[in-house]
């Protein structure tokens, strides 16, 4: 079966993996461990006299020695690490029993106490995708193999977020065999009353993706949170996303699939196709800035516009309506285009200025200054520390860049980010290339900016296609938007889901399309 067959296909369920997909559990087990076997090696060091007392590494050692493996070999595996052999013991051993499974059983009290005390951390934009497939008639289940679940959902505040569950203990009961294998998939699909061919698959793990595979689900969704994914594609993933934000909400997803940017047809080489549409309509051109007319670089004010591209950009103007839709601020852009007589649409939309007198900040956006200025200020101090991260005012958002931090310094912008969008809830948080943003929490994005657009500048005609070129997640709101009046082109090399008709690989891709498009329209004197 061919991947567009695949997507074509309605999708009536989605089967999620627990930790890593909707919880942060990683964490709270890194913790159970460290108290664990620290207090071990403490106790040890103080008895023995004979060796330092060297912690247990929250990172690396839980990485390489216990992450993701059953419970006893996780603690067999860590003491080999340091030249320990204890007696395996038995399953039934008290906490306080020095063998394996004792050791064992006191890493799972502890992670409960953890669990009783501190709570679990949510994937936000998990819980919101559940949700809106759930608004939308879409079954949902959880497939884990931890014994911990139903304690893991409840101090999650998820009790009641996905009914349908098989976990570790109903595996153990039904003699389920785990992933790689699909059999706790194929039980959840059974109890959703759905094929498996109708179902998708979740996960963040290797092991599931696997599961999914063998199990012939309709769709298999990787969620590789850092790392570029390739591993999971060869491991039969149809879509890898780093956060099923990506996928925007379940609505857009399931009412009309993306496809895979990689089996959409490049733009250049349908030049007659657009010229066939154009004989019949006039575009109107919306371009995003960054990753579009410029190639993507290290800091914001390299991106700087090329004499070529400014060109080209100035011959389309004369030709036909052209607006500049961009994240930055619209000062900025406007400075960085360096063209009069076009549009130009700053801080993801929220403000708008164009030839003519045009003009609209949102009619909330305003209110949002104070909140806006108190996240900036918190911002530059919380990432002060970090080399290379930069703080990015625009007038209705706020990025917080990381292109420059080093690889094991990125989640402590993350963090930073998350506490000043967790203490100014009026600012909602996303993500794009290298950057998080604070914005309005206002249902307003590129999407409705380009419809807003299109009715103000009286161009909501049968006679006018507008045409959509960006490279970003932001810009998937505007290639949703025109979804069936305008056609949207994703500039990108790289397997990505979108809602655009066409792709093209790079800045020098979209230079030559837009040629393409100055010389379909023609000598603007006539
Ligand atoms: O909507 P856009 O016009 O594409 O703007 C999106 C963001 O672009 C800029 O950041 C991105 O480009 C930088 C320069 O190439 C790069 O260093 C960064 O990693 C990218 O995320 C801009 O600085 C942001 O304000 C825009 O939101």
């Amino acid at each position: 079966m061919s991947h567009a067959d695949r997507q074509e296909r309605t999708i009536d369920a989605v089967i999620f993996d627990l930790d890593g997909v909707v919880t942060r559990t990683a964490r709270l087990h890194a913790a159970a461990w460290k108290r664990l076997f620290d207090d071990y090696l403490a106790q040890r060091a103080a008895q023995r006299g004979d060796e330092p007392f060297q912690p247990f590494d929250a990172d690396e050692d839980y990485r390489r020695f216990v992450d993701g493996k059953p419970r006893y070999e996780g603690v067999r595996s860590f003491l080999e690490s340091r030249g320990i052999a204890l007696p395996w013991g038995d399953p039934a051993d008290p906490p306080e029993a020095k063998t394996v499974c004792g050791l064992g059983n006191a890493k799972n009290a502890l992670f409960q106490q953890l669990l009783a005390s501190g709570g679990v951390e949510v994937f936000e934009s998990s819980v919101a995708f559940i949700r809106a497939l759930k608004e939308n008639g879409i079954k949902v289940a959880l497939v884990s193999s931890s014994k911990n679940t139903a304690a893991v959902l409840a101090s999650a505040g998820l009790g009641n977020l996905l009914e349908v569950r098989v976990d570790g203990v109903e595996a153990a009961r039904l003699g389920l065999e785990g992933k790689p294998h699909p059999d706790t998939f194929l039980e959840a699909a059974r109890r959703l009353g759905v094929e498996p061919a109708r179902a998708a698959v979740v996960e963040d793990a290797i092991a599931g993706v696997a599961a999914g595979r063998a199990g012939n689900f309709g769709l298999v969704i990787g969620v590789v949170r850092s790392g570029d994914g390739t591993e999971f594609r060869a491991g039969g993933a149809d879509i890898v996303v780093s956060d099923l934000k990506e996928l925007n909400d379940g609505a857009a997803l399931w009412a009309r699939p993306r496809m895979d940017a990689a089996a959409l047809p490049n733009a250049l080489d349908r030049a007659a196709e657009f010229r066939a549409r154009l004989a019949r309509k006039r575009p109107a051109v919306f371009l995003d800035y960054d990753g579009t007319l410029t190639p993507i670089v290290d800091r914001p004010e390299l991106a700087v516009l090329s004499e070529d591209m400014r060109a080209v950009v100035r011959g389309l103007a004369e030709r036909c309506p052209v607006a500049i839709v961009s994240g930055r601020d619209r000062a900025d852009v406007e400075r960085l285009v360096a063209l009069d007589g076009l549009v130009y649409a700053g801080s993801h939309g929220f403000d708008i200025a164009g030839p003519g007198g045009l003009r609209k900040e949102h009619e909330r956006a305003a209110a949002f200054l104070p909140a806006l200025d108190r996240a900036e200020e918190r911002l530059r101090r919380e990432v002060a520390g970090i080399d290379g991260a930069l703080v990015e005012r625009k007038k209705f958002a706020i990025a917080v860049h990381y292109r420059l931090v080093a690889d094991d310094q990125v989640a402590r912008v993350e963090s930073a980010v998350e506490a000043v969008a967790a203490e100014i809830t009026d600012l909602r948080r996303t993500a794009a290339k290298k950057v998080f943003a604070l914005r309005p929490r206002v249902d307003w994005d590129k999407g409705r900016a380009v419809l807003w657009l299109l009715t103000a500048l009286g161009l909501d005609r049968e006679n006018v296609l507008p045409l959509y070129l960006g490279d970003d997640d932001t810009d998937e709101d505007a290639f949703a938007a025109l979804n069936g009046r305008g056609l949207g082109i994703l500039v990108t090399e790289a397997e990505h889901p979108t809602a655009a008709d066409y792709v093209l690989a790079n800045t020098e891709e979209v230079g030559r399309f837009l040629g393409e498009l100055v010389a379909i329209l023609g000598d603007p004197t006539r």
